[in-house]
């Protein structure tokens, strides 16, 4: 059988993880695809002194990658969304199927990309680029292919759960976990992507697209960080059973789609509250199936090695009949549904509400909620700490939209008893 030769772009944490992996698994690898994979042409900035090269070609201009005639799956693993472009629609250009790790690329360019590959019955795949080693592209795109998928929730970046985990278990400082992810190779090569929640809504971006059939629409996903998490609301939380996760929503309502990403509190007792570290979580709820959990590693050298191979595979096994399954497993007439604004969010909410300590504010504050139409769950009230005379008054409400809350807030932000800021954070019970 003729082999399929393998150019790669790019010899960081996972171009080197796939060169070694895929040299290491060479005869598996061969057997699965039903036909050797041979790297042939490597190309980045600098060689890697954990890969050994020899006898394969080297090119500092990764462009000689998507011009070499004997290549025929561009692997593209440079990250950023610029030069990256240009190389995917180059080898696009130059009919070779291109698998990339790139979620920023693909969430923001994506359409434009798509529509290069299908002119040119060429594929572009991207495992990696969500979840990183959990087929959970292939698992929402093929496996469920069945289902009406009704939400995704995810724990999709493993930089933030890494620090969310080291700062509630060991109460660790937050700048001196985002140091140890960044020299682990988890983090992206600008940190706030990660503790900002940029990545984590390129990666809702794309799983949004296969679940619910829309176009990636990066620019709409309401984005939060975990830049303003203090222990004191993991704490707090704690008590009251439940943990913070940053997660990735995206939940078909009856309205349109949410897409949102922010901390949020989950049941303790639910699987995906105890997803600790690196690691990633997806819950897919399907009309069929009900709700499915995939989890693993979300990031790392040879965890995303190994989704990127995986697409290497898929491309190896069809590279003579392309195109069986479409880049975002629906095709391009699938029929939109409108994003809603935060405003049209349905959610529960954790409120913390700092109180001066004098009689009838908690009257106040249960009237204004109940007056917007917002039922408590649950309330903590602590004591003053020493050095304060404000009351910390901790309240979990039932769903409500997001517009009701908003007014709610400002209603109690102007009581001269609240005089700081209150923090909420948004709350899913979730099933499964
Ligand atoms: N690190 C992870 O765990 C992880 C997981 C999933 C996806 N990703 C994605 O994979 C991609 C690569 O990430 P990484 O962590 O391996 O990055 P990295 O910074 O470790 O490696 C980037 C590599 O690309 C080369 N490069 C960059 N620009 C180049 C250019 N213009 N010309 C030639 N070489 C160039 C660099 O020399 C380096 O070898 C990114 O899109 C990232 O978002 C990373
Ligand atoms: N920086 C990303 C890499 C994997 O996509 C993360 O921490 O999840
Ligand atoms: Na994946």
């Amino acid at each position: 059988m003729k082999p399929v030769n393998v150019g790669i772009c790019g010899l960081g944490t996972v171009g080197a993880g796939t060169f070694n992996v895929l040299q290491r698994n060479l005869d598996d690898i061969a057997r699965r695809a039903g036909r050797p994979v041979k790297i042939t042409h490597v190309s980045a900035r600098e060689v890697n002194s954990e890969c050994d090269l020899t006898g394969i070609k080297f090119s500092n201009d990764i462009f000689e990658v998507a011009k070499d005639p004997e290549v025929n799956i561009l692997v593209e693993l440079i990250g950023g969304t610029t030069v990256a472009k240009e190389l995917v629609l180059a080898a696009i250009e130059n009919n070779k199927d291109v698998v990339t790790a790139n979620k920023a690329l693909i969430a923001t360019h994506g359409n434009e990309i798509f529509e290069a590959a299908e002119a040119k019955d060429v594929v572009v795949a991207y495992e990696a680029a969500v979840a990183g080693g959990i087929p959970i592209i292939k698992a929402i795109r093929e496996g469920l292919v069945a289902n009406k998928i009704s939400s995704v929730v995810g724990i999709i970046n493993g930089t933030t759960n890494y620090i969310l985990t080291e700062m509630s278990e060991k109460g660790r400082d937050f700048a001196d976990v985002l140091k140890e992810a960044q020299e682990l190779g988890y983090a992206e090569a600008d940190p706030t992507f990660d503790v900002e929640g940029i990545d984590a809504a390129h990666k809702l971006t794309i799983l949004a697209a296969n679940a619910f059939g829309v176009p990636l629409q990066f620019d709409k996903v309401f984005t939060e960080g975990i830049t303003n998490m203090t222990t004191a609301d993991v704490k707090h939380a704690e008590e009251l059973g439940y943990r913070i996760k940053h997660l990735g929503i995206t939940r078909r309502t009856a309205e349109g789609v949410e897409l949102r990403v922010h901390p949020t509190l989950i049941p303790e007792k639910r699987l995906i509250a105890n997803v600790d570290g690196v690691l990633n979580a997806v819950l897919v709820m399907g009309d069929a199936v009900g709700p499915t959990m995939y989890y693993g590693a979300g990031a790392g050298s040879e965890a995303t090695a190994s989704a990127v191979i995986a697409d290497i595979v898929d491309i190896a096994r069809d590279i003579d009949s392309p195109g069986l399954v479409p880049h975002l497993g629906f095709s391009v007439e699938t029929k939109n549904l409108p994003v809603l604004n935060a405003d049209d969010f349905t959610t529960s909410y954790y409120l913390r509400i700092s109180v001066k300590d004098e009689v009838g504010q908690m009257a106040k504050i249960a009237e204004t909620l109940s007056l917007n139409g917002i039922n408590m769950e649950a309330i903590l009230q602590k004591e003053a700490p020493e050095d304060d005379d404000l009351v910390p008054v901790i309240i979990l409400t039932q769903p409500v939209k997001e517009k009701a809350m908003n007014a709610a807030i400002k209603t109690l932000e102007a009581l001269p008893s609240v005089p700081e800021k209150i923090v909420r954070i948004r709350t899913e019970r979730l099933d499964g």
